[in-house]
Order: structure tokens, then sequence, then C-alpha cells
């Protein structure tokens, strides 16, 4: 066998080898590639199969209102909305209010309301983009950033055409999503505080500006768009609308300042009713007389009343009927441990000592009537008495950069001031008494506000003069006797008007002209001896036990130590 023979037979055997590779090889792929194919049809088929399975629509989306006419209530809040968004120069926009009473339905019809203004900067084609703050996923590294965009680096992309060929990729987030627009974020309180740094820079700059370790502008293999955003950055140019159940002070100030803050209060009892019976209709249920007042009783939120009607309406629909009765909503209040709107309304009728109404308003910007009630147990010459205060926040915590500070409560610093103002002006011994000063209703009374109401009551306990039950007061008391302005004045007339109160005593300084309107008669006081007079009708009675406090004070003025 020749030479040339055996290198023919070897280059034949090694052909074979390599012909039997690519052909196994080439299998295999088809192989797989009908197998990925197989798999792909019949996970589309799930989907298709998923796509065709419809519920019926919650009464809850079907009540869901469609324009700014169908929000029952919010008058105020609309108008401020309207104000912020519909012109020619929109704003930013905080809403704050408690849960369920249209925030984010006002929200969602806010921009076709603006798109219908000739003088609104928005387009036709301007977009809504609705994100919720609680479950935005949020990655310190950047990696992932659903709300300001990342970059998809080569690491991460694996083997994509971009990956393989070191580019790093642009990933718009909401912001640059919402350009021209509007950005909902529900929940904004509960936003990370480094991704609230990162959108307080985005409303700055009107762009998102974006970095990668990947990089560079020598690259000519990065195509230029993606050379454009890294260099210009992506447009981010919308009109915020955060909205939250939380209060004014739990907002970074850097947000607040950059927005029109506008409040949704509870919904009154009518608002509720009105609510009710619009569910009802376009749920297709007739309702026995009486059901709207029977729900508006137990609650002060369009999605609690909705709620509601609808597991009465799914009960009756159990049993064959789309007539829903009282029973019905009787079952739902009674398994759902709902309770009356009246636990928290006022319950006297006659006059009384020691007992007056002050007014707290809640993180979500809600008034509500508080009682307070003194006791007093008989003087005790020659002996200390006890002070104890129930149902008041005693200390409070303050955080100044890396310090946190301790102080004593401003609510319990009210009692202290109303006793040193007893003693200084009506001569009264405060500290020979044992006292009780109690807030019930478990609600912890934080801040000054209380403090006109907290004198009024210990003014009454100490000389016997009862307080009518229809008035509501708020207001801070200095120790020379001013009262000083307090905030959310306007939730407090509305929750003392909608507890049928006839007088609601607020600072001169918070006083408005639109407050002559209401039904509730607000009366402005800016020192604690007008407040005394209207409250108790005192028209000169103390004037023996008052006169020696006065000229003290006019002394004291006269040497300049007082005011
Ligand atoms: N003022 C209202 N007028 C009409 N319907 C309302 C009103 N408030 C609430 N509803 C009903 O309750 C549902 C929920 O309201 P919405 O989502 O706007 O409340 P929200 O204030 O944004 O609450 P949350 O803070 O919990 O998100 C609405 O779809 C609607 O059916």
């Amino acid at each position: 066998m020749t030479f040339t023979t055996v290198f023919v037979i070897i280059q034949f055997i090694f052909s074979c080898i390599i012909g039997i590779y690519f052909y196994t090889q080439l299998k295999r792929q088809e192989s797989s590639k009908t197998s990925i194919e197989k798999e792909s049809r019949k996970k589309m088929e799930q989907l298709h199969r998923l796509r065709r399975i419809h519920l019926t629509e919650p009464l809850a989306e079907k009540t869901r209102p469609q324009t700014l006419q169908d929000i029952v209530g919010q008058e105020e809040g609309i108008k401020a909305l309207k104000a912020a968004l519909c012109g020619p120069n929109p704003q930013h926009v905080l809403i704050y209010g408690p849960p369920g009473v249209g925030k984010t339905a006002a929200a969602r019809v806010i921009l076709e309301e603006a798109k219908k203004s000739a003088t609104s900067p928005f387009q036709e084609t301007a977009c809504f983009v609705e994100m919720d703050a609680t479950t935005m996923r949020f990655d310190d590294r950047g990696i992932a950033d659903p709300l300001i965009g990342t970059v998809h680096d080569p690491i991460y992309q694996g083997a994509g055409a971009y990956g393989a060929a070191g580019i790093p990729q642009p990933k718009e987030g909401a912001v640059t999503k919402a350009h021209g627009g509007v950005l909902f974020l529900d929940e904004i309180g509960e936003l990370h505080p480094i991704q609230m740094n990162k959108l307080l820079k985005v409303l700055e700059d009107r762009k998102v500006m974006l970095e990668s370790s990947y990089y560079s502008s020598e690259n000519s293999n990065i195509p230029s768009y993606i050379h454009e955003i890294f260099q210009k950055g992506l447009p981010a140019d919308f009109r915020l609308i955060g909205a939250t159940t939380r209060g004014p002070e739990d907002i970074p100030p850097a947000i607040r300042s950059r927005c029109t803050e506008i409040y949704f209060r509870g919904l009154r009892p009518d608002e509720i009713r009105s609510i009710v019976e619009g569910a009802a209709e376009k749920g297709g249920f007739t309702l026995e007389e009486g059901i709207p007042a029977l729900i508006a009783s137990y609650c002060d939120n369009g999605r609690d009343a909705v709620n509601i009607l609808q597991t009465a309406g799914s009960s009756a629909l159990l049993e064959e009927r789309t007539h829903i009765d009282k029973s019905d909503v009787e079952w739902v209040l009674e398994f759902g441990q709902y309770v009356p709107r009246e636990a928290g309304m006022p319950c006297k009728r006659e006059p009384s000592i020691g007992c007056v109404y002050g007014i707290g308003v809640t993180g979500g910007g809600q008034g509500h009537l508080m009682e307070m009630e003194v006791r007093l147990e008989a003087m005790h010459p020659g002996r200390e008495g006890v002070l104890i205060i129930t149902g008041l926040v005693e200390e409070e915590e303050l955080e100044r950069g890396q310090q946190k500070l301790r102080r004593t409560s401003t609510a319990k610093a009210s009692v202290h001031n109303a006793l040193t103002l007893l003693k200084a002006k009506y001569a009264i011994e405060y500290h020979q008494y044992d006292i009780h000063i109690n807030i019930p209703g478990g609600m912890p009374v934080d801040g000054p506000s209380a403090g006109t109401a907290l004198l009024c009551a210990l003014y009454s306990a100490f000389l016997s003069c009862p307080i009518p039950p229809n008035v509501a007061m708020t207001g801070e008391i200095s120790i020379w006797g001013d009262v000083l302005p307090v905030g959310g004045v306007q939730a407090k007339i509305e929750a003392a008007e909608m507890a049928g109160m006839k007088r609601v005593f607020i600072p001169a300084a918070n006083w408005k002209k639109c407050f002559e309107k209401r039904r509730i008669q607000v009366i402005p006081v800016d020192h604690i001896d007008q407040l005394l007079a209207d409250v108790f009708q005192r028209k000169g009675e103390d004037t023996t036990r008052t006169q020696a406090a006065d000229a003290e004070r006019e002394m004291l003025s006269a040497e300049g130590l007082g005011r």
C-alpha cells in the first residue's frame, strides 16, 4: 500500500467523523427547535385559554368614577386639582386623604379633563402612567428601577446581540413613559428615600441621566440612539400626582415644596347615600328603603360603602333576588364587624362640667371630634395634689440630622400652659387639687391644638361652670393667654359641622372669609378672655378673681417682663 493510499484512507475517515459530528449537531439543533416550538405552541394555547376565561366585573369596577362629575363630594379638592392641572401651567400635586374617598379616581380622570382645555399643554396623545409605591421593586445596585429607569449592562444581558457586543442597553422607567403626560404615584408616602431623592432630581431636571461603566463615547459599536441617551438623558417632562393616606408631616419637605397640596376628606352621610344609590343602579339591584342611610351610618368612605353593597347584593343573588333587603346589609355589617360612625360622635346632650369637645386631625387629614374631660378631687390645703393625664401622648421624638431629640409632647405642654394661665389669670391654686385629665377614645392625642379645649375643660371644672354640649374648639394657647394658629382648620370645621355642633371656636389667625358660608357658626378668637366669655357667657362674673392676676400682668408688662 502506497503512502498516498494510506493518506487518502485517513482523510476519508476524518471526513466521515467530521460529517457525522455536524450531522448529529444539526439533528440535535433541529430536535431542540421542534421541542421549543412544541412547548411554545402549548404555552400559547394555555395563554389563549386563560384569556377566554372572564369573571363578571366587580361592582367596585363598575362604579369607578369615569369623569370628574361622577366623583361625589370633594368639591374643594376637585376644584384645587383642576386649578393645579387643567390650566396653561400645570403643577405637580400631592393629594392627602383617608382611604377610599376618591383620590385615585380623581387622579385617573383629571388628565382627560385637562385635555379639554384649549390652553392646556397636554397633547391629545398625552398618557397617564400609574404606579403603586408600595409594590415598586427597587434594587440599590440600579439593576432594576421601574420608576426612574435603568441600564442593562452586558454582564446582565447574557448572550443577546447587545450583550455579546458589550453594549449597555438603557431601559426607560415610568418617568419617561409618562413624558408629556401625568405620572400618578399611589401611596407616594411609602416610596423608598433613595427613590424619592432620584425622583426629586428628575422633577428638577425634567430628564433622566443614566450611567454605565460599559459606556464609552468613543465606542463606535454603540448605536447612535444609545449615545444620545447617555449624553443628553432620557426625556422625563411630566406632571406628578402623588396620593397618600399619610399626613403632610410624613412626606419629605423637599417633595412637598415642589407640589400643590390638596386634601380630600372623609365623605358625609348624604354623599355615602348617593354613592350607594348609584352603585345599586349600576349593579342592577333595587334597595329596600333606608338601606343607603343604614350603610351611610357605618362608613365614611366610598370603597367600604360599595363593598358592603356588593356583598349584600351577592348574598341576595344566591337566593335569586336582585332586591336587597335591610337584613342582607345588617348581616354584612354584623359579620364584617363594621363600627357605626356615631361611635366617634358626640353623645352629650346637656351642658356638663369639665367636659368639652376638641377637634383633631388624623394623618389622612380627616378631622374628628375628641371629648376632653377633667375631674377634680377636693382641695387639700397644705398638700400637693396629683396631676394625672391619660389619653395624651406624653413624649415625642424629633430627628435633627443625625441627632434624635426627646421632649415633653406639645399636647402635654398645653396642659401645663392651661394650668399656668388658670393660676395667673384666675388665681386658681391648681396644685392643691388632685386633677385627672382624660381624653377617651384610644386615639393618641398629640400636638398643641388641644390647648383651648383643655383650658375650657379645666376652667369649667375649677369654677363649676357648665359647658354647652354643642360647641367645639381648636387652638394653641400661649402662657399669656393668646390663642395661636393651628393646622387642619378646614377639616376640623367640617368634622364639627358633621358632628352636629352649633359653634366652633378657631384661632383668629386661621380665619377665612369662606367660613361665613358654613352651616356651623365659626368664631375666631385671638385671646382666651374672648373664648371664655363666649363659651361660658361670662360677663364680668369672675372679675374679682381675675383683677389681681390682671393687675399682676400689667405690673409685669410695665417692668418689661410681660408682653
Ligand atoms: N368620592 C367618591 N365618589 C364616588 N365614588 C367613590 C368616591 N370615593 C370612593 N368611591 C368608590 O370607591 C372606590 C375606591 O376609590 P379610590 O380608589 O378613588 O379611593 P382612594 O381615595 O384612592 O383610596 P386609597 O387611598 O385606598 O387608594 C371607587 O372606585 C368608587 O367606587
